[in-house]
């Protein structure tokens, strides 16, 4: 079943007429900007295609279609997805605004990383709710991952996130995922909190990754909400969740031109399963499709 991210619908007609004329670019242009690529990215891959179209003196909506495929997997590829994990233990913070499925993607994560027969913990640093703990805990465990919750409600963040990285070097465990608080009612107390986790933690271990956790759903408006992050968090890579939920494709690359940060996991369900790391040919590929 086609991805409900894809364009395929949306440039069906375009791509099923004989030849390439005014229609099909205004279409594809409305297609574009329908999936949120963004105004720039749009005008940028427009001209690009254009460009190549009268280069090769093509016709041919096929061509077209190829064209627009290989595009966005250049644009795609000019970010590097790979997750930097070598370090032993392998700190990993995950930030982001609440509700945008950070529990549920570092539960998946942990899965992802037993998979690969990584030994995992996480540690419960939203220490101000309660439930977030149990939450966390609870998906944790399902992974195969260890945890460490707050000895008591409300313990600083940071000594929770310390006392995981010292669980990691005692007992040899390879991953730390360290799950942070995301009330944005208080930016400046939120980077506060966050950069105390992170000199705590780097008195330890140097952290290997800041992953920001974005809702596909919410497009480019949600990317203004995590703005914070982004300036003050020292993020290294973006993790798009309810991908399956969302007719925003062009979201994925204008996120990272936006940013100039790169996606480097991609959430499409809400099962433990559904978390896989990013491939920009099979991206373009099925956005295109
Ligand atoms: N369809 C779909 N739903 C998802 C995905 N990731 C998370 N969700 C759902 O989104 C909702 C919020 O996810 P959480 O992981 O609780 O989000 P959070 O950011 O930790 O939110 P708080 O715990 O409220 O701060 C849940 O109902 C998840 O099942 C995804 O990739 N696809």
């Amino acid at each position: 079943m086609a991805s409900p991210w894809s364009l395929g619908g949306a440039l069906r007609g375009m791509f099923a007429r004989k030849t390439i004329d005014d229609d099909t670019w205004s279409e594809l242009e409305d297609a574009l900007i329908a999936a949120d690529f963004g105004p720039d990215v749009t005008d940028a891959i427009v001209e690009q295609l254009r460009a190549n179209v009268a280069r090769f003196k093509t016709t041919d909506p096929k061509d077209l279609q190829r064209m627009l495929r290989e595009v966005i997997e250049e644009r795609l590829e000019r970010l590097d997805p790979t997750l930097t994990l070598t370090n032993r233990p392998a700190v990993v913070l995950v930030v982001g605004v609440n509700g945008v499925g950070k529990t549920t993607t570092i539960g998946k994560f942990a899965k992802f990383l037993t998979n690969y027969g990584r030994s995992v913990i996480v540690g419960a640093a939203d220490t101000f709710r309660a439930a977030a703990v149990e939450q966390v805990a609870t998906w944790a465990e399902r992974a195969g991952a260890q945890v460490v919750r707050p000895e008591h409600p409300g313990q600083d963040p940071a000594s929770v996130a310390f006392q995981t990285v010292e669980r990691a070097q005692r007992d040899g465990i390879e991953i730390v995922l360290i799950d942070t608080a995301g009330r944005l009612q208080t930016k400046s107390g939120l980077m506060d909190e966050l950069s105390k986790v992170r000199r705590v933690v780097e008195k330890l271990a140097p952290i290997a990754e800041v992953l920001l956790v974005l809702d596909a759903t919410t497009g480019q408006n949600g990317l203004a909400q995590a703005e914070a992050f982004i300036e003050h968090a020292g993020v290294t890579g973006l993790v798009l969740t309810k991908l399956d939920g969302s007719a925003k494709g062009g979201f994925v690359l204008a996120v990272q031109e936006r940013t100039g940060i790169p996606i480097k996991l991609i959430g499409q369900g809400e099962s433990i399963g559904d978390l896989t790391g990013f491939t920009a040919r099979v991206f373009a590929a099925q956005l295109v499709a």
